[in-house]
């Protein structure tokens, strides 16, 4: 028979809290300089295994070797080492402990209790519990014989957690064990995240609301059998998870298709990231499409940036005026298409993402892969799910639609709702529209914001319709062998209007913008036809 005393109610308390607290302890033997990881198991075995009677030394052996053999020669010195070993573990642990006899009486507080409750030890020790801390559960605990557990309490500014338990002998109740666990930082770390958490869902709604498509298969107007075709093509692929690439010339409409297939696939609630592949040059585009890591090259962002590739995950990427990208990018994105995965600047990790591209150029590709500015394996993974999108030229049943389209956008301050006259609409029917439907937008807003009355005549159109129609009435009077003066005529009467914008607006980015919108043409295609009429 083993005599239960109060040093036992220690023993046992060790255990609970080894349990509790699932931490390991670690024993610094000064005699070997070494470290031990005290060993749970033994612990336990040594408490449960009674006390001092069954004390067993090769338990404790793996606790305290060394000490082991020189210190404990009665099992009477060997009681007084074992608690002040455990009263040293209690004192050095981050975690309060707090424990009471079974007349609820306080045997014992640790240092780490008296921080984290405010208790104190000569105040505490040796009175009944609720005398000395009103209010405490741990007294209910030893008589029901149950735990308690996650109580939370409050000391000025610390925050702490309880786990109260009975210390339960030979099935007797001989007391109990309190144990505070300081959640303070916790709940500071816990108050910082939920406004991080905030600030992150309002930079995500922020983000998912500026990469939203906005234009349906609705939105897109047009009459012509030809447009009718290639809607009916685009909303088939639309429901596939194929890329697509779409082809025609500036401003055809490219972009509001990419947006409207979006909007009719399975991804239409995720992000429609759009990414111009001109109007970033080619290294900072990469950054922009990939992302990179911390410090990953001088000027970078020191949390490093996620790209809009991974942005993009689970929706769709615009890759708009694809033709334009660096040959060495090309390849990084195919590799995107190939494998799925992203690996950011500077990082070794690499990312899984379910991204589909849809992507649009007007270049030639098969003239662009002839002289190795564009990769064919990337255009043949492109160019499977190609959408030709026809000039505006080639689908005249569009051009009245449109117009009316338009014009229905721009109600005029004085006369309301505008008309186009049957010769002003047979003059827009006859003009080749080399900027296509933005020319056509842009020539309509022109015309909004001039007129001086409701039917809008022949009149009000820009000056290069009649530039257009002097050339028509020559090319009609003109012999075979004028046809080459005849490109001249009209490469000249080009770099005049060019010229003019350009004048106009000035020689700038902004003012080419500018002169671009007004040409009805995009920047990209301005500066092409500089280049070819050699408009410095
Ligand atoms: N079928 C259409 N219905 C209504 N608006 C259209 C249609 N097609 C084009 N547009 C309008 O014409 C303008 C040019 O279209 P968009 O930007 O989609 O052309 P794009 O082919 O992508 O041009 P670019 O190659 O220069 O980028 C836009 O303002 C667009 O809203």
């Amino acid at each position: 028979m083993i005599k239960v005393s109060a040093d036992q109610s220690i023993l046992e308390a060790v255990r609970l809290l080894l349990q509790s607290t699932g931490r390991d302890i670690y024993y610094f033997d000064e005699e070997t300089s070494l470290e031990h990881k005290v060993n749970r198991e033994h612990l336990i075995a040594l408490v449960a295994s009674g006390f001092p009677a069954a004390l067993s030394l090769k338990s404790m052996e793996a606790i305290t070797p060394n000490l082991l053999s020189s210190t404990i020669d009665s099992s009477q010195t060997s009681l007084g080492f074992v608690m002040r070993w455990f009263i040293s573990v209690f004192e050095s642990l981050h975690d309060g402990v707090l424990i009471i006899d079974h007349n609820e009486i306080v045997r014992y507080i640790n240092k780490s209790f008296e921080r984290i409750s405010g208790a104190v030890f000569s105040e505490t020790v040796g009175r009944v519990l609720t005398e000395a801390r009103p209010g405490a559960k741990l007294g209910s605990a030893v008589r029901t014989g149950k735990p308690l557990l996650g109580v939370r309490r409050k000391f000025g500014e610390i925050e702490y957690m309880t786990d109260m338990h009975p210390i339960i002998i030979n099935g007797e109740c001989i007391g109990g064990v309190t144990i505070a666990r300081d959640i303070t930082e916790i709940q500071q770390l816990q108050t910082k995240l939920s406004k991080y958490q905030v600030r992150y869902n309002d930079l995500l709604r922020q983000i998912n609301k500026e990469n939203t498509a906005t234009y349906r298969f609705a939105d897109i107007c047009g009459n012509s059998p030809a447009l009718h075709a290639v809607k009916r093509l685009a909303e088939k692929l639309a429901n596939s998870n194929l890329p697509v690439l779409l082809r025609g010339e500036s401003g055809t409409g490219k972009e509001l298709f990419a947006h409207a297939v979006h909007l009719a696939s399975a991804r239409h609630e995720q992000a429609f990231v759009t990414v111009n592949c001109a109007a970033i040059p080619g290294p900072l585009l990469e950054s922009e499409l990939f992302g990179y890591s911390a410090g990953a090259f001088s000027g970078a962002k020191q949390s490093g940036k996620s790209g809009l590739i991974t942005l993009a995950h689970n929706g769709t990427l615009f890759l708009d005026e694809i033709g334009d990208m660096d040959i060495e990018l090309q390849a990084k994105m195919l590799r995107v298409l190939q494998t799925g995965e992203v690996q950011p600047l500077g990082s070794v990790n690499k990312m899984k993402v379910n991204v589909r591209v849809v992507a649009a150029t007007n270049r030639n590709l098969e003239d662009m892969i002839r002289i190795g500015k564009f990769r064919e394996d990337l255009f043949y993974r492109l160019n499977v799910s190609q959408v030709y999108i026809p000039p505006l030229r080639e689908r005249v049943q569009d051009i009245s639609v449109m117009a009316e389209h338009f014009l229905g956008q721009c109600i005029h301050p004085s006369f309301g709702k505008l008309e186009l006259d049957a010769e002003t609409l047979r003059t827009l029917e006859r003009y080749p529209w080399p900027g296509n439907v933005r020319e056509l937008e842009n020539t309509i807003r022109f015309i909004a914001n001039i007129t001086d009355r409701t039917v809008i005549t022949p009149d009000y159109l820009p000056q290069v319709f009649f530039q257009h129609r002097t050339l028509v009435q020559k090319e009609q009077t003109i012999k075979p062998d004028e046809a080459v003066s005849l490109k001249t005529m009209k490469h000249a009467a080009e770099k005049e209007m060019i010229v003019a914008a350009l004048t106009s607006f000035g020689r700038s980015v902004q003012g080419k913008r500018e002169a671009a919108k007004q040409l009805g043409i995009s920047l990209t295609t301005l500066y092409a036809r500089m280049s070819v009429l050699n408009i410095k």
